[in-house]
């Protein structure tokens, strides 16, 4: 990552939870080859939150599914807590939250976060403990018995957020996980998203379409190139940990923003 500004937060002395030296992905498909990413190096460190912006198809749901070992790069070397990410998903060293909430319609919120624990033989008890302090973090007690059709979209999302936080790994994929969801709602959940992330200290991965919610979510904004999705520009951001939501009119925030879109366009020109 890049220098640090002073005010910067303090993750650039931390130890790396992944690292990324010269990725490179190709897709062998019918129609040919699809080289999806190219020469992508990244440190992340740990307690970052890092968001990846680009165009559509640059790679970046792709990058964060090689970090969960859904995909598998053709060249370079990734490790996520220092191991394989094979590894790490072994060891559950990581959450993912995908675009749609995914739940099970069958299941309650409650069972639903249960999935996973049950999977991992974890004791009835434990579940029932788990599942309150998970509900608790996304601001849902109270919902564990409803079912999903009974929530509003954004509660949805939020119910797949515990179910990916259910077992406590230190690192958070996320996918888009707010995109489809009007923007006052949006607003409400990225509040949300950065208390629980402070209060959990987690490091998290962040993919969006969104400038002003990448500058307002992260300590770094990767920004990535059109296919082949190769990174163009690593800003680490200046703000404030604590960032109420009219942060996003001042001109700190204006000129992240500003060179996050310069990094875009240069992406386009290249
Ligand atoms: N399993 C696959 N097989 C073949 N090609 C794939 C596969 N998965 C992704 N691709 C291709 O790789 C490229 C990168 O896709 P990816 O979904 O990572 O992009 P993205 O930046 O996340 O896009 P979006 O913002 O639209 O979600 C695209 O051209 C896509 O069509």
């Amino acid at each position: 990552m890049q220098t640090p500004t002073p005010t910067a937060p303090q993750t650039a002395d931390r130890p790396p939870v992944i690292q990324a030296s010269h990725v490179d992905l190709t897709f062998h498909t019918n129609d040919g080859p699809v080289h999806a990413l190219k020469d992508v190096s990244l440190d992340i460190p740990k307690g970052a939150f890092v968001s990846f912006i680009g165009p559509s198809g640059c790679g970046k749901t792709t990058f964060l599914r090689c970090m969960a070992a859904l995909e598998h790069p053709t060249g370079g070397t990734l490790t996520v807590n220092g191991m394989t990410p094979d590894d790490a998903r072994r060891a559950r060293a990581y959450g993912y939250v995908f675009q749609a909430a995914g739940l099970y319609p069958w299941r309650t919120i409650g069972r639903n976060i249960a999935l996973p624990l049950e999977i991992m033989g974890i004791p009835k008890a434990e579940q029932e403990k788990r599942i309150q302090r998970v509900l608790d973090l996304v601001e849902l007690s109270g919902f564990e018995k409803k079912f999903p059709w009974q929530l509003s979209g954004g509660m949805q999302q939020r119910a797949s957020i515990a179910r990916a936080l259910a077992f406590d790994a230190d690192i958070l994929l996320m996918d888009e996980p707010f995109g489809a969801l009007d923007e006052i709602v949006r607003d409400r959940l990225n509040e949300e998203l950065l208390r629980l992330w402070d209060k959990t200290q987690k490091t998290i991965a962040f993919v969006t379409h969104s400038i002003p919610e990448a500058v307002y979510l992260s300590t770094h904004i990767v920004v990535m190139s059109p296919r082949p999705g190769r990174i163009t520009d690593v800003i680490e951001s200046p703000l404030p940990r604590e960032r109420p939501l009219d942060i996003r009119d001042t001109p700190e925030f204006i000129e992240i923003a500003h060179r996050v879109r310069e990094g875009l366009r240069a992406g386009y020109e290249e």
